[in-house]
């Protein structure tokens, strides 16, 4: 579980987050929508520690993470993997070396093991048959199953997802949740989605929460945001829907 409490951060005078108060539960896949430049990821690098608040808490296994050092960060950085909106491939690695790198760099173990490890990932994902090509040589949907992978690799515990369908066909983009949700059950993750897409929400998530003018205005299950009194839910479930 991570609990955001009162989360606030303003850039150059611009209040983005404004109180943010939000309960992610574990094991569950949690969408955030909103418009945009809503503070989407501004929230979600907040989680990972990549921004810190003006003030509020972030709490994960009984530690404030806004208050960690960058040394302690790193541990937690392991537990929680972030999925960036453009996957961020290492162009000069094949995909498989890719998805070593992580392995490399936290774990002391074996190469034969690191290369076990990188191709029961792959398989995962369904992307073995392309372990030994480039980033260059793949569509836009590999490249997110290969970022999926290598972020897979550290085993978090919970994944954080900036856009993970966007630049996608809509049959690409249900596989990609599909997987997402498949690789949920089979490592018990705790996912949390920020996407525009209310029908990919409504299909995928546990819980939905909104983010407008700074702060979680809603948070229930597709089924209790589907009959949301709320003025701004209401007009967004109407525009996606048209
Ligand atoms: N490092 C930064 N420095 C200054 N301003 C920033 C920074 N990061 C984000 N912002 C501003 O914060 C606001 C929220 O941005 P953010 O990227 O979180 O929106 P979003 O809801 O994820 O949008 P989208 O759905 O379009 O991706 C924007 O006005 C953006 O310009």
């Amino acid at each position: 579980m991570i609990t955001i409490k009162e989360l606030k951060k303003s850039f150059n005078g611009l209040e983005v987050l404004r109180g943010v108060n939000l309960s992610i539960p574990e094991g569950k896949v949690t969408f955030i929508m909103g418009q945009s430049g809503t503070g989407k990821s501004v929230l979600l690098k907040h989680i990972v520690g990549l921004l810190k608040p003006d003030s509020g808490e972030i709490w994960f296994e009984n530690k404030d993470i806004t208050k960690l050092s960058e040394k302690e960060l790193q541990k937690i950085r392991r537990k929680i993997g972030f999925l960036f909106q453009e996957g961020a491939l290492f162009d000069s690695m094949t995909v498989k070396e890719n998805v070593m790198f992580p392995l490399k760099e936290h774990f002391k173990m074996p190469k034969s093991e690191m290369e076990k490890t990188a191709e029961e990932l792959l398989s995962a994902v369904d992307l073995l048959s392309a372990k030994d090509k480039y980033p260059s040589e793949l569509s836009g949907g590999m490249k997110k199953r290969a970022a999926l992978a290598r972020t897979l690799a550290l085993r978090p515990q919970v994944v954080l997802f900036d856009e993970p369908t966007t630049g996608l066909d809509p049959i690409l983009q249900v596989s990609i949740l599909e997987l997402i949700k498949n690789l949920k059950e089979k490592y018990n993750l705790t996912c949390v989605i920020v996407s525009h897409d209310l029908n990919l929400a409504f299909k995928f998530a546990d819980y939905i929460a909104f983010l407008h003018q700074g702060v979680i205005i809603e948070v229930g299950t597709p089924e209790e945001i589907k009959t949301s009194t709320n003025e701004f839910v209401k007009k967004f479930i109407e525009s996606a829907l048209v």
